[in-house]
C-alpha cells in the first residue's frame, strides 16, 4: 500500500478578501501561515515524514509547502514545482468578490461558475494585463497552454498529466510524498482519483490547510482517504468554502 498526502494552502488574502483567485499570485494570510504550521504539527505528531514534495509555481501553495515542512525539520527534502498543479484559472472573474458577484449575477450563476464542471467564466482578453503571458515562470510554456480561463474539466486535463508522467512514477518508486496546491487543481485531482461524476464534483469543497490522507493500492487506487484533523472542524470548514460564493 502507498500513502500520500494532498493538502490546499492555508488561508490566502484574496480568501480573507473573498475574491476570485486562480493564477493570481497572492499570499498567505498569519491565520494562513498558522494553519500550515499546524499541518506540519499534525502530520508530524501522526508520525509521517516525506522525502519529495509537490507543488505549483503561486506563493500561496509554496509557501504553505514550506512552514508544513519547517514544522517537520524537512525542509532538506527536494520540492518539485509544477505550473500543472496551479489553481483553476478563473478567468475574468480574477480579483472579484464573490459575494458581491453573487448579488449582482445570482448564486446559481456563481455555483456554475465555481463548481459546474464544464462551463468556464468569461475569459480574460489576450491583452490584459492580468494575463499570464510575459510572467517569466511561465516562459517555457507554448501560448496555448497558458489559459486565459478554465473550467474544473480543464483544470483535469493539465494536472492529470502531471500526476501520470511525474507523480505517479514517484510514488510506484517508493517515494513518500505531499502535494501542496490549491483548492481546484485538488478536486481535479480527487475526481480522478475517486472516479466522482461530474454532478457529484459541484459539492465538493477542500478547506485550507488540512492535510489529506490517501492510501492507494498497487495500481495507485484508492483505497480509504482521510482527514488528519478533527472532523467537525473540517466539516465546517468545508460549508465555510462552500458558502463563500453566496450573496449573503
Ligand atoms: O478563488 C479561487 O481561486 C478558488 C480557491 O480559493 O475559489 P473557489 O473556492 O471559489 O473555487
Amino acid at each position: 500500500m502507498y500513502k500520500i498526502v494532498l493538502m490546499r494552502h492555508g488561508e490566502s488574502t484574496w480568501n480573507l478578501d473573498n475574491r476570485f483567485t486562480g493564477w493570481t499570485d497572492v499570499d498567505l494570510t498569519e491565520k494562513g501561515c498558522a494553519e500550515a504550521a499546524q499541518a506540519g504539527k499534525l502530520l508530524r505528531e501522526a508520525g509521517f515524514t516525506f522525502d519529495l514534495a509537490y507543488t505549483s509555481v503561486l506563493k500561496r501553495a509554496i509557501r504553505t509547502l514550506w512552514l508544513t515542512l519547517d514544522e517537520m525539520d524537512l525542509m532538506w527534502i527536494p520540492i518539485q514545482h509544477d505550473w500543472r498543479l496551479n489553481e483553476r484559472h478563473y478567468g475574468a472573474l480574477q480579483g472579484m468578490n464573490k459575494a458581491e458577484t453573487a448579488a449582482q449575477y445570482g448564486d446559481e450563476q456563481v455555483l456554475v461558475w465555481r463548481r459546474s464542471y464544464d462551463t468556464p467564466p468569461n475569459p480574460l482578453s489576450a491583452d490584459d494585463p492580468r494575463a499570464s503571458y510575459q510572467d517569466p515562470r511561465y516562459a517555457g510554456l507554448a501560448r496555448q497552454q497558458i489559459p486565459l480561463t478554465e473550467c474544473l474539466k480543464d483544470t483535469v486535463e493539465r494536472v492529470m498529466p502531471a500526476w501520470d508522467d511525474t507523480i505517479a512514477p514517484a510514488i510506484r518508486a517508493g517515494k513518500q510524498i505531499l502535494i501542496s496546491a490549491h483548492g481546484n487543481s485538488l478536486r481535479a485531482l480527487i475526481k480522478s482519483l475517486d472516479g466522482i461524476s461530474d454532478s457529484d464534483i459541484v459539492g465538493l469543497n477542500v478547506p485550507n490547510g488540512q492535510p489529506l490522507v490517501y492510501e492507494l493500492d498497487a495500481d495507485l487506487k484508492p483505497i480509504r482517504s482521510y482527514y488528519l484533523g478533527d472532523a467537525a472542524a473540517i466539516a465546517a470548514a468545508q460549508q465555510a468554502v462552500a458558502s463563500q460564493g453566496k450573496s449573503r
